[in-house]
């Protein structure tokens, strides 16, 4: 069979942010069910920014086997693990650290490689090459779930408009040091590995992202970073935003706006 073209974004929109964080932990935990029965553990990758305190409705969630979770990050800045700007504490400290996650199944960055971005991106990659190389014989991970934001300016991951690094097509995790939005030094993956996971969620809140959220759905061909993830089938991308976020976006997504959906 000829590969399938990508299936068009599922877009959820919420009253509040409390609404859509109730929801985001159902959908997570659905894909963890999903996973777990189908490959026997559940891979999630997460970003920063919004993005963990977004994650809270997971504390105390039932049904979830954290046993089997991999924890890997997006993206994250070259700066020691307890730095305030470090994705993995901002994770931790929103709901990592109040779930029993066993901690060698977070995988982050090697502190002892912050001077050597080259080596340290290289060996973010060999973590992600040990979880996933044996048994998939695909090229690229294949992640159950990566959990994306939107910057202002239609980034995702550390992959921002205009960079080189939107056209790696060979690395798994590649390093930046000119990133516009602070720390400049940062790793990130790449669309390969993003563009092979089963589902991709953005989340996104705020009225100041309508206008950068109608761009992403509408007008795909400005290439901007986000309008990039479209995992091939049969991958899916999932949209969650409050209503202040959707106010201008498209309808022409699969679940079309004004939409409660409740799962
Ligand atoms: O490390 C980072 O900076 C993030 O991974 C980045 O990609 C973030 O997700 C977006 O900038 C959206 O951030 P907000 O949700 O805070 O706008």
């Amino acid at each position: 069979m000829p590969p399938q073209p990508p299936a068009p974004p599922v877009f959820y929109s919420f009253p509040d942010t409390s609404k859509l964080v109730d929801s985001l932990a159902n959908f997570v935990v659905k894909a963890q069910k999903d996973a777990i029965e189908k490959r026997g553990k559940f891979t999630l990758a997460l970003s920063g920014g919004s993005l963990p305190n977004n994650l809270k409705g997971l504390i105390g969630q039932e049904g979830v086997q954290w046993d089997k979770w991999e924890i890997f990050f997006c993206d994250e800045r070259v700066v020691p693990l307890d730095h305030e700007d470090s994705n993995f504490r901002a994770c931790n400290d929103a709901f990592l650290s109040h779930v029993p996650i066993p901690r060698e199944q977070i995988h982050t960055i090697d502190e002892s490689l912050l001077d050597d971005l080259d080596e340290l991106s290289d060996e973010y990659e060999k973590q992600l090459i040990s979880l996933f190389a044996e048994k998939n014989a695909a090229r690229f991970p294949v992640f159950d779930l990566i959990l994306l934001g939107m910057g202002p300016d239609g980034h995702t991951c550390s992959l921002f408009p205009g960079h080189e690094l939107l056209l790696e097509t060979d690395r798994w995790v590649a390093y930046l040091e000119d990133s516009p939005k602070p720390p400049s030094k940062r790793i990130t993956f790449t669309y390969p590995v993003i563009n092979h996971a089963y589902r991709v969620a953005f989340v996104v809140a705020g009225e100041s992202k309508q206008d950068m959220l109608h761009a992403v759905l509408d007008q795909p061909e400005e290439g901007l970073p986000c309008s990039r993830v479209r995992p091939a089938a049969p991958g899916l991308v999932f949209w969650f935003a409050d209503d202040a976020a959707a106010k201008k976006a498209s309808t022409n997504v699969a679940c079309h706006i004004p939409c409660r959906c409740s799962n």
